[in-house]
């Protein structure tokens, strides 16, 4: 697989407070790859590092396929936007000035572009508004139209919907999986929100005291947390002879329950059941998600 971004023992010291402690991590080319973690994580920490907005006291990390050591590391940078913390914005100018002005910082050769931009992050009706009148949906648009000019194929957002209405929020995923899937764009999100992080991201990367937990794909999280029917019976043994008749999928988790995956014929099951003198004594939809995932992983408590 092709990386755009992996990091190595990366480590973060402020005084004797270890806020990264050797981190490694693998973000995929094409991913929409979540970083999630409880607030004082590390998660900020990590794209600091990365956007070379601090050093980090060891380790490595490597930038399309540049090392953060090396002296073309800037070449790599450049392929990369980001929105670390709050939107870097001008409240007092327009969006399309604030653009403007972002245009220059990069040294952009003209403002070709500016009004394709504004229209992905559909902002182009907002005229002579500045961005002071915005909201904060609106804001983080704008935020990302910035982190955008330079026509960067990696994007870095950091809680991109922290604060958002419901509305703020919808916009804020319409815009990144049309990033991803139209702009072949790679984006990181670190966020707590796992409810909103599971409609959008490929990958994921659990992070928990400066330590990354695991990485995981969507799809290798959604087959360890399949839907399935968890049922009570008087004895599985019974039950598994069944199920092996019908070619069903199952797990037996004590002598009593199990999990069948699958379609399945309810009736016929039973049917089958009663004619062995096995009874089902409970049965229900289990279904696993991303935020039990976590759990499982992190512990208990959540920090939100
Ligand atoms: N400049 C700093 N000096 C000292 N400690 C810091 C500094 N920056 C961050 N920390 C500490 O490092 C830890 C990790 O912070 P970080 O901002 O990376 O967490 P986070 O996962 O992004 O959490 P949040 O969701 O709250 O932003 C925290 O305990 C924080 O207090």
């Amino acid at each position: 697989m092709e990386y755009c971004l992996t990091t190595r023992a990366l480590k973060k010291q402020y005084g004797h407070f270890t806020a990264l402690g050797g981190l490694t991590m693998h973000v995929p080319k094409g991913s929409i790859y979540g970083f999630v973690g409880k607030n004082g994580a590390g998660k900020t920490t990590l794209i600091r590092l990365i956007c070379g907005l601090q050093e980090p006291t060891s380790g490595t990390y490597t930038l399309y396929g540049r090392e953060n050591t090396s002296r073309e590391l800037i070449k790599s940078r450049r392929r990369m936007g980001a929105v670390v913390e709050t939107p870097s914005i001008y409240l007092d100018m327009t969006a399309e000035d604030n653009l403007k002005e972002q245009y220059r910082i990069l040294g952009l050769p003209s403002f070709k572009g500016i009004a394709d931009l504004l229209r992905l992050v559909g902002l182009e009706h907002t005229g002579k508004k500045k961005a002071r009148n915005f909201s904060l949906g609106m804001r983080q648009r704008l935020g990302i139209a910035v982190a955008l000019a330079g026509d960067p194929d990696f994007l870095v957002l950091d809680e991109p919907v922290n604060g958002l209405d419901p509305q703020g929020i919808i916009e804020i995923r319409e815009l990144i999986l049309k990033l991803n899937r139209e702009h072949q764009i790679t984006v990181l999100i670190s966020s707590h929100i796992l409810d909103e992080l599971s409609r959008l991201a490929t990958h994921y990367g659990f992070i928990d005291n400066g330590q990354m937990l695991k990485e995981i794909s969507a799809e290798e999280l959604e087959n360890a947390f399949r839907k399935c029917i968890r049922l009570e019976v008087t004895d599985t043994r019974i039950l598994s002879r069944v199920l092996d008749s019908m070619g069903q999928e199952y797990s037996v988790l004590s002598d009593t329950e199990a999990d069948i995956y699958g379609q399945i014929s309810i009736t016929e099951l039973t049917m089958a059941l009663v004619q062995e003198n096995c009874i089902i004594k409970a049965m229900h939809e289990h279904d696993e998600s991303l935020e039990s995932y976590y759990v499982s992983l992190v512990g208990g408590e959540r920090d939100e």
